[in-house]
């Protein structure tokens, strides 16, 4: 989900809910972040009322939980949204499998050396310390297996003494049997991908998100007003460890009357730049997750892992288990903590695995700039010819549907105030356990332009631009699949089969056919595969330097020409401003576009000041000659609700020919307001479309919607124009001037 979420949260909360007369001073002024899905404490039916107590902090006497809404109140609801038909027939019992075929003995075999001394530890400075090989055998002679490891269990009930078993990077197979025998909502589809269900949370939860504040930190990041570091200290950063562990330590798998208490662990790779390449740890509850970070980051071979060594970050991810809510800092049961100084990240109250690979990209936007390489929110693909285009765009056009009937009942009693996280800014927030909500994400196409047949893919979502080139973060793809079609995203379509994680999707409970048009859990279903399961992969994922920077906007308002030149100066007013759209509307059918805008197409996993990142791609597109364009993959001939969706297809003729190279030499023309140099032909696409206005059967609607984008674009900018770019202050007004100008 993308980061515009909370904004159209504390917007309509303010609009439509309260009714308040006046909206949010900054509404739309800032950068956004996502999910803030007003949702109570887990309990069911409507909370009790919290009134607001003056004498104490907001913040203290408020507690939600952000994230995308699932339209269910409890488990067994979520699952009977996952399986189209009735509950399923007789489940398996007994001792059937291959698992349970086999001696207590053996099975302790194959469980796995103990991270006890670490997890255990009444110490615990540092992460899991893996020992490598079997103690066992040590000096057999036999070649040690990578993740049947073995340390003998003592039967002690005493925590402290207690062996957790690692499941030392398991392979698909493994980890789909673990899922499905203890994971409640795992299934293989018909295609053999894992379908799988994330729990309440089905996006991410920016707001919950948040960085320690030390020496380390403190002059290095971003922090205060616009900034998504939401901070933290390192000791409450201590206390929501010590919970993730413990309950990491304390998991029960056994189903023989022994404990069996064991956690997965993934060991792997970040940068496919061999210079730059980051260890990761992964320690996990859920094989879900472990397969989803076996598919998302880069996969070691079995010689890279036996030298493996100390890991350079360590996540715990006791997703299923909450935040402690009268801890310092937390507004809700959902945080995702990062330490820098320590290299470890926390996630506690959330099963989105998506806040796995997006909290390794923030401690990627931290770690590479200090090495002048520039990490970045894109797609990348190369031509047959070696041309690299990089595909930036924010994720998530969100319509919400709220049902007006569903809050008055509850206006205004359930409502508490809370202070925003993020500013000094106070809202009301309703304290509902279910929220009578719609979502319909759509993200603005880097995923889908940046695979195409015709082309190499690099990447689809994080890089590195370096001295060297570009490379991928990852090792994956993390594809949206509501309303996927063969036709449309064949390749897509044709990775998802056996060892893909196919999260919150929708399938026929016999057939186990995914019916991906159906949003019962949500509208963000995903895919995540090995990026090898596109068949034009470029492995190693890495190349030269990008002769095409296109920056991608869903424009909910259809005023945005479907493809525009830039200059570099455009570029970086586009870019620092990172703009899409999204849609909000009530029941009554009132839909309305709102901009979000979000710096570097990323805000919410910068970790410094956007104009850092701004100055070094300003440096390396001059250095190497690259060409800027603002492609529109959003609305044409209106606005949503009377416009249409550019069709994908004449989205990628445009991707066609920026590659070909034949549109930067093609004749163009100025528009009005946004001084943008459109094409007047495009081989594939009706010149028609190409100027807006000639869509637009109302041309003073258009003029009006035109100009109100425009405000909102200077609104949004007014925090850089203080800020220079890089060294230089000049730099700012020529880029200010590159803005809409009426
Ligand atoms: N004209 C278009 N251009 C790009 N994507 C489109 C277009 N029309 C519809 N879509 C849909 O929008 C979504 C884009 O999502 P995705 O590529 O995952 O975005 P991102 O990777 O930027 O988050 C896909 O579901 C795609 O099918
Ligand atoms: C995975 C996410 O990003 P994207 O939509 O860019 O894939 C997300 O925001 O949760
Ligand atoms: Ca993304
Ligand atoms: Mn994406």
């Amino acid at each position: 989900m993308e980061d515009a979420h909370s904004k159209v949260f504390s917007d309509l909360q303010l609009v439509y809910m309260l009714k308040c007369a006046s909206k949010a001073a900054d509404e739309n002024g800032e950068f956004s972040f996502a999910s803030n899905t007003p949702r109570s404490t887990g309990r069911k039916g409507l909370p009790k009322i919290q009134t607001q107590d003056h004498n104490k902090k907001a913040s203290d006497v408020c507690h939600d939980d952000s994230g995308t809404p699932v339209k269910a109140t409890t488990i067994d609801e979520l699952h009977s949204l996952q399986r189209k038909k009735s509950a399923p027939t007789t489940p398996i019992k007994g001792t059937q499998g291959a698992f349970n075929a086999i001696s207590e003995e053996d099975r302790q075999k194959q469980q796995l050396q103990s991270i006890s001394a670490s997890l255990a530890s009444l110490m615990r400075e540092t992460g899991p310390k893996l020992v490598k090989g079997d103690p066992a055998r040590k000096g057999e002679g036999q070649q040690i297996s990578h993740h049947h490891h073995y340390t003998p269990t003592i039967s002690i009930s005493d925590s402290a003494l207690k062996f957790t078993h690692y499941l030392y990077n398991l392979s698909p197979a493994e980890l789909y049997e673990h899922a499905i025998k203890n994971e409640k909502g795992s299934f293989i589809a018909s295609s053999g991908a894992l379908a799988t269900l994330s729990g309440a949370k089905t996006g991410r939860s920016p707001r919950d998100k948040r960085v320690v504040r030390d020496e380390t930190t403190e002059d290095d990041l971003w922090w205060g007003k616009g900034s998504p570091n939401i901070e933290m200290d390192e000791h409450t950063f201590m206390v929501n460890r010590e919970r993730a562990v413990d309950y990491l330590n304390s998991l029960d798998k056994s189903n023989t009357g022994k404990p069996a208490f064991q956690v997965f662990v993934n060991d792997q790779f970040l940068n496919w730049d061999p210079e730059h390449r980051i260890k990761v740890r992964i320690v996990s509850a859920r094989a879900y997750h472990s397969l989803f970070m076996h598919n998302m980051c880069i996969r070691p071979t079995p010689e890279e892992l036996e030298d493996f060594g100390t890991p350079d970050f360590t996540i715990y991810n006791a997703g299923q288990f909450p935040c402690n809510r009268y801890t310092h800092h937390m507004t809700s049961s959902t945080s995702i903590d990062i330490n820098l100084a320590r290299k470890e990240m926390v996630i506690l109250g959330t099963q989105y695995a998506g806040e796995m690979k997006k909290g390794l990209f923030g401690v990627m936007h931290y770690l590479m700039p200090k090495r002048q390489i520039l990490s970045l929110h894109s797609g990348c693909n190369m031509g047959k010819d070696g041309d690299v285009a990089l595909f930036f765009g924010l994720s998530g056009t969100v319509t919400l549907e709220l049902n007006r009937a569903t809050w008055s009942n509850h206006l205004p009693t359930d409502m508490c105030l809370v202070r925003s996280p993020l500013d000094t800014r106070f809202y009301y927030k309703l304290l509902l356990t279910v929220l009578p909500l719609v979502f319909f994400v759509t993200g603005t196409g880097k995923t889908t332009l940046s695979t195409d047949h015709n082309r190499y893919l690099i990447g689809d979502d994080e890089h590195c631009w370096s001295e060297n080139g570009v490379s991928n973060i990852e090792g994956g793809c993390y594809a949206k699949c509501i309303d996927l079609s063969r036709e449309k995203e064949p390749d897509i379509w044709n990775a998802i089969k056996f060892g893909t994680v196919l999260e919150n999707v929708v399938f026929d409970e016999h057939t186990r056919e995914v019916d991906y048009m159906d949003s019962s859990v949500t509208e963000n279903t995903r895919a995540a595969y090995p990026i090898d399961y596109i068949p034009n992969a470029k492995i190693p994922c890495v190349g030269p330097h990008p002769k095409n920077i296109i920056l991608l906007a869903c424009d909910a308002f259809g005023v945005l020409p479907p493809v525009s030149k830039l200059s570099l100066a455009q570029t970086m007013y586009h870019f620092i401003s990172g703009y899409t759209a999204l849609v909000a509307g009530t029941e009554d059918g009132i839909k309305e576009p709102q901009a979000t805008f979000s710096a570097c197409f990323g805000a919410a996993f910068i970790m410094m000041h956007p104009t850092k990142y701004a100055a070094m791609l300003s440096e390396k597109m001059q250095k190497h000659g690259a060409t800027g364009w603002l492609v529109n993959t959003g609305w044409s001939g209106g606005s949503y609700g009377s416009g249409k969706r550019i069709k994908l297809a004449y989205t990628r003729r445009i991707i066609d020919a920026i590659h070909s190279g034949s549109l930067l030499n093609a004749n163009y023309k100025k528009t009005e307001v946004f001084g943008l140099e459109i094409p007047t032909e495009i081989e594939g696409v009706p010149s028609e479309i190409l100027d807006p206005v000639n869509t637009w059967t109302d041309k003073n609607a258009y003029k009006d919607t035109q100009l109100k984008l425009a405000g909102l674009f200077k609104k949004n900018f007014a925090v850089f124009t203080d800020y220079k770019i890089g060294k230089n202050s000049m730099l700012t007004e020529e880029i200010l001037a590159a803005g809409p100008n009426y």
